[in-house]
Formats: structure tokens, C-alpha cells, sequence
């Protein structure tokens, strides 16, 4: 398979400090501090509305905090507007991949495009070049020249967020968030993706904060992580023993409401 670069840089790619989000008299995140290593992977678990996604718009820069501070590789980031040569080196820093990639891919874009625009905008490459690397990209992600061609229509959404992840790490980025990627998609495609993502991991050295409401995935693509519940850290920890041994009621719930028969916090093979 293709190689990717491994990343090199600061071992701590993103420290947040004493992170909150206010939305009128509402504290959607309340006092979040959080430190992501270089090639590691964090998991943000909680249930819906516990301050997951807003505590990870708050990380790339979607969402300014209303106090606490955020570093990226050593370098804090201040709030405001920022030059678009700024934007474009955060965006080599961090990138982000949602949960449903039709609504952030350019409909009348062909995916063979869609990543040759993200290398255009953050490398010099002669036409030929970037067409070889998205190639490449495109075969790292499991896709083939066969789907540069065509439209996202006529992808499934599985392929489709495979584009979403091979248009992210073109830019070979330190980090990427992925907030609820694999929750749209069949638990079958979701262990395909989830295989890929570890691959990419191993590869590269990019790391993950990766926010999710479903433990079983948690447990899969996590080395640690961080319990939400209504804006705050409850309980934080290696992933591993957090599942098999929560010490807080929260956790303890959360674990009991996933909905797999069967389910046990034991690593499982994928795929
Ligand atoms: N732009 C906004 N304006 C007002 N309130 C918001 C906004 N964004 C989020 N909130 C509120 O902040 C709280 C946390 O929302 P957030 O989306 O971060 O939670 P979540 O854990 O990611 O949930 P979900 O998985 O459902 O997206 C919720 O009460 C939500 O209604």
C-alpha cells in the first residue's frame, strides 16, 4: 500500500487548557482540559449534548472558546480573524472529518478533484504530480482511479468518507479530528473505516481526537480517553481500563446503554 509521511514535530500536538463555550446563558463546555500526544489517539465520549462537538469545533478553530486557551504544536492560538497563509498553516496542522461527508464534498465535484484542490492549495505540484499523488491517496484509502472519475452521488457513503479522510490526510496534517465519522455508516463499513484509520495511524503518525457516543467504537480506535456529561470532564483515562473498570456512575451508564448484544470491553478483531 502507499506510504505516508510520518509526521515529525512537538510530542504534544494539542494542549487545551480550562476550555469553555458559552451559548447565551448556556455552558455547552465548562472547564475542559485536555493534552493529545503526536501519533496518539483520544477519544471524546459522552452523550448527545454533553459538549463533544463543541469542544472539538473549540480544537480546530470552528468555535472561539469564551475562556480557556488551546496549543497546536507549540504555538497558542489566539482568536479573531486570521490571514488565509494562517488559516492554511493551521489547516497542516489540523484537520477535521464530520460525520456526514456528502454535506462537506462539492456536489459537482469529481473525487479525483476534490483531492487534488486540497494538495493544490498546500503544496507546489506540477499537474502531473498532483494527479499521481491523489492517485495514491485515493489507492491509500482503498479507492481506485476508477472512482477519481466519478461524482460523491455515486459513492456509498462508506467510499464517500473515505474521500472525506484521503482529502484530510493530503495535507499531512498532525492531527486529525474526526467528530461521529464512522456513526453514519453500517457497523460492517464502520469496522472497515475504523481498520483504515488504525492503518493510517500506524503509518503516519497522525493523531486523533475522535468523538463518539458509541463506547464500541471508542474501544477500537482509542488509547485514552475522556468522558463528557453536560459540558464537563467526568472521567478520563486509558481507554481500556476506563471500559473495563468505569469508576463513575456516568461512565458505568453510558457502558450499560450500548446497544450491541453481546457486547464486552475486550479488544476485538475488526473487519
Ligand atoms: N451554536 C449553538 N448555539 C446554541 N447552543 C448550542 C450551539 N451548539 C451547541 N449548543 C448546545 O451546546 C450543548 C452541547 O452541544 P454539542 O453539540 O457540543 O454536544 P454533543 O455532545 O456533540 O452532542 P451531539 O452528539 O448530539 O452533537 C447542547 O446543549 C447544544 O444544544
Amino acid at each position: 500500500m502507499t506510504s505516508l509521511k510520518k509526521s515529525a514535530g512537538p510530542d504534544t500536538v494539542i494542549e487545551a487548557a480550562g476550555l469553555r463555550k458559552e451559548f447565551g446563558p448556556a455552558v455547552a463546555v465548562d472547564d475542559v482540559s485536555l493534552t493529545l500526544e503526536r501519533g496518539a489517539s483520544l477519544a471524546v465520549v459522552g452523550e448527545s449534548g454533553s459538549g463533544k462537538t463543541t469542544l472539538a469545533r473549540m480544537l480546530v478553530g470552528l468555535e472561539t472558546p469564551t475562556g480557556g486557551t488551546v496549543t497546536v504544536c507549540g504555538r497558542p492560538r489566539k482568536p479573531g480573524r486570521v490571514s488565509s497563509a494562517e488559516r492554511r498553516r493551521r489547516a497542516r496542522e489540523m484537520q477535521i472529518v464530520f460525520q456526514d461527508p456528502y454535506s462537506s464534498l462539492d456536489k459537482l465535484q469529481r473525487i479525483g478533484a476534490v483531492i487534488e484542490t486540497s494538495l493544490d492549495l498546500h503544496f507546489s505540484l506540477t499537474p502531473g504530480e498532483r494527479r499521481k499523488r491523489a492517485l495514491e491517496l485515493l489507492e491509500a484509502v482503498g479507492l481506485s482511479e476508477r472512482h477519481a472519475s466519478m461524482l460523491p452521488r455515486q459513492l456509498s457513503g462508506g467510499q464517500r468518507q473515505r474521500v472525506a479522510i484521503a482529502r484530510a490526510i493530503a495535507v499531512e496534517p498532525q492531527i486529525l479530528v474526526l467528530d461521529e465519522a464512522v456513526a453514519a455508516l453500517d457497523v460492517s463499513i464502520q469496522a472497515q473505516i475504523l481498520n483504515l484509520l488504525a492503518d493510517i495511524r500506524e503509518r503516519s503518525g497522525i493523531a486523533y481526537v475522535f468523538i463518539s457516543h458509541d463506547l464500541a467504537v471508542v474501544h477500537q480506535i482509542s488509547d485514552f480517553a475522556l468522558v463528557m456529561s453536560g459540558g464537563r470532564v467526568v472521567e478520563r483515562g486509558a481507554t481500556r481500563a476506563l471500559l473495563s473498570a468505569p469508576q463513575e456512575a456516568y461512565t458505568r451508564a453510558l457502558r450499560a446503554a450500548v446497544p450491541r448484544p453481546g457486547w464486552k470491553p475486550e479488544r476485538r478483531p475488526v473487519g
